[in-house]
């Protein structure tokens, strides 16, 4: 009723693929549905989890378990039985769906909660040239934009926000937050259990700017910093010229020995760098007989592990409330020797592990760690809980911003339907402080900012026609494998490359066959005769026609923590700005509407209202019709 007929018809009978039924994609398929549209084929690969109840109301806790596109299929036939609702239990990343399953969707509706996938599909849209909405929710930060091949910006035209990293220093010699101690013991994880990554070593670092003196290294002796291999002035040898995974090798990953390594000989070690602590708390080591002497230590024996307890964002349970409490530090001890011994089990039996925020064990392990850490240098311990929350960055999910963003997806897909593309915007939802009126207290209010989409920014590998790039990097020193993780994968988003030299040999360097296990990945790549200014030929094998020729610059002074670097790489800070900044544009809007249209006294509610009708009354005299303004609208409300 709402739509005028060829609108209406339009919907009715568009075929659309929406990818994800988790919390944005259960708003998403109610929305779909209610708006008429009937030809709905969905994909999510996972299984539905107690602590996804709270949000995706298409599931119920007699769904626990069950495949979330099935339920979701279900729940959306009860609600619309004569909907054509076709669903599939597995990953939008495979073969089987190829440029030629894209092309039979008029509109492409993400509802993703990872990279990966995001720039997946988005290269599948623009290989097969179907329009997709992209959508995203982080807290109370909602996103939603189209992208159209060729005419805006893509998924990928804009570089990931780089992670919050901590100096190596900070993690391995001074660490002063709680934040420090819990980073340095996931890297510890992964040095003795996981993959090792230079990156992450945890022993005591004795190039510390902090240690230089007179410009001197702070290897030398007038620094206050031993020699690696020497001993430290409190006699105990040093052990930081071996790599802690040969450590724990030897001692058999003997959990006594170990903790005697991490917190009280390295400890002292870094306490013999005295410089370090000339205007620093000093750490102090750690006993661990005398710790597991103390009768507290056993008294406060953590409960046995039990399986209901919350994953994090789930409902309260025992288990949850045993979480949130702080371990003594006897019980940190135990947790420590028991978890390393479950880890070494674990190890031996799987090879090595990929540490993850759910796996018990690992949790366990980086949880006593951290607190470990944290009593030697005086920093505040903290419970399972909160280093769940701050290990595994978990940003609790905020149903009402999955409800605006996949509210928000349907205006677009409308306009997509309609052909009008300049009437799909780019939308961001987010509180922020109000600050109008001055002396009221001070409130929360969600505003919703909205510009025009942004054109494809040139040389973007996923859109941009250009299929020639060149890469700096080091010929002699990085391997296939790197080659295939951070530029292949990583930088060019290929999902299963093949990688072949673009000469008369053809010779293949990777090949999508071997999933990754292929021999010689170690090997650099000059082993095979690669050289500055050699082509390599890459293609994609889930796409049809993504092929990119990479021509390989040596260049042997990139900075010692660069890989590679694209020839093309914009220098941060020169990026595409949105046209309009959205929230500033909202908070001028807002202020206006409160100044000029509302009157004092009136209710929270009415307000709502009002502010929603005057967005309305607001688009009509730019008349795209799409209950947007030009430019900008303010959907602010009040909480
Ligand atoms: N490659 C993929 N193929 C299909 N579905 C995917 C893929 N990657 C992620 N998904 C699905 O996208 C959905 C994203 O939803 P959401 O962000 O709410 O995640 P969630 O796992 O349900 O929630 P939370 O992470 O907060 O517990 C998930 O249901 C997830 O299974
Ligand atoms: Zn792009």
């Amino acid at each position: 009723m709402a739509f005028d007929p060829q609108t209406a018809h339009s919907i009715a009978t568009a075929k659309v693929f929406m990818v994800g039924a988790g919390g944005i994609g259960c708003e998403l398929l109610k929305n779909l549905l209610l708006t008429g549209f009937r030809d709905i084929q969905l994909i999510d690969l996972d299984t539905i989890e107690v602590s996804n109840l709270n949000r995706q109301f298409l599931f119920r806790s007699e769904h626990v378990g069950k495949p979330k596109a099935e339920i979701a299929a279900q729940s959306g036939l009860e609600l619309c039985p004569e909907a054509k609702i076709t669903f599939y239990h597995e990953s939008v990343i495979q073969a089987k769906f190829n440029v030629k399953f894209f092309s039979q969707f008029d509109l492409v509706l993400n509802a993703l909660d990872n990279a990966a996938a995001r720039s997946h599909v988005n290269r599948m849209c623009l290989a097969a040239d179907r329009p997709l909405i992209e959508s995203g929710s982080s807290g109370y930060l909602g996103n939603c934009k189209a992208i159209f091949k060729g005419k805006t910006e893509c998924f990928d035209c804009q570089p990931p926000a780089p992670q919050k990293t901590f100096p190596g220093c900070t993690i391995r010699n001074t660490p002063s937050e709680p934040i420090h101690c819990i980073v340095w013991a996931k890297h510890l994880f992964n040095q003795l259990f996981g993959e090792a990554d230079p990156d992450q070593d945890v022993s005591p670092n004795t190039a510390d700017p902090s240690l230089l003196v007179d410009g001197q290294n702070g290897t030398g002796h007038h620094n206050g910093a031993p020699h690696q291999n020497g001993s430290s002035p409190t006699g105990i040898a040093s052990t930081v010229a071996i790599s802690t995974r040969e450590q724990a090798v030897s001692c058999g990953y003997n959990a006594i020995t170990l903790f005697e390594k991490l917190f009280r000989d390295d400890i002292a070690y870094l306490l013999s760098m005295e410089k370090l602590w000339e205007k620093r708390r000093k750490p102090v080591v750690l006993d661990v007989q005398a710790i597991l002497r103390e009768p507290q230590a056993i008294l406060q024996e953590p409960q046995p592990l039990d399986s209901d307890r919350s994953n994090g964002d789930g409902g309260s349970t025992a288990g949850d409330h045993e979480d949130k409490r702080v371990w003594g530090i006897g019980e940190n001890a135990r947790v420590f020797i028991r978890s390393v011994r479950g880890l070494k089990a674990s190890l031996e039996k799987l090879g090595n592990l990929v540490w993850d925020k759910d796996d018990e064990v690992a949790m366990d392990f980086v949880t006593a760690v951290a607190n470990l850490r944290s009593s030697c240098f005086g920093i505040a311990t903290l419970s399972r809980y909160d280093i769940k929350q701050m290990a595994g960055n978990i940003i609790a999910a905020v149903a009402s911003t999955n409800a605006i963003v996949a509210g928000f997806i349907i205006c677009n897909a409308v306009q997509v339907l309609r052909g009008n593309q300049s009437g799909c915007y780019n939308i961001i939802t987010r509180m922020f402080r109000d600050a109008v009126p001055a002396t009221a207290p001070k409130r929360r209010i969600r505003t919703t900012g909205v510009s025009r989409l942004d054109v494809p920014r040139p040389g973007c590998v996923s859109c941009s026609e250009r299929v020639e790039i060149g890469i700096k990097l080091r010929i002699a020193s990085i391997t296939v494998k790197e080659f295939e993780e951070k530029v292949v994968k990583g930088y060019l988003k290929m999902s299963a490359p093949d990688v072949e030299l673009d000469d008369a040999s053809g010779k293949i360097i990777i090949s999508s066959d071997d999933a990754g296990e292929g021999k010689n990945r170690d090997k650099p790549l000059a082993f095979f005769g690669i050289q500055d200014g050699t082509r390599l030929k890459c293609e994609d094998s889930l796409l049809d026609d993504y092929e990119v020729t990479v021509t390989l610059h040596n260049d042997d002074h990139l900075a010692e923590d660069t890989l590679f670097l694209p020839l093309d790489a914009h220098v941060e800070g020169e990026l595409a700005q949105p046209t309009v900044e959205p929230f500033e544009q909202a908070k001028g809007i807002k202020r206006k509407l409160e100044e000029e249209i509302l009157t004092p006294g009136m209710s929270g509610n009415k307000r709502v209202a009002l502010l929603a009708s005057n967005s309305d009354a607001a688009s009509e005299p730019n008349g795209n019709g799409n209950g947007l303004s030009e430019d900008v609208i303010d959907m602010s409300h009040r909480f």
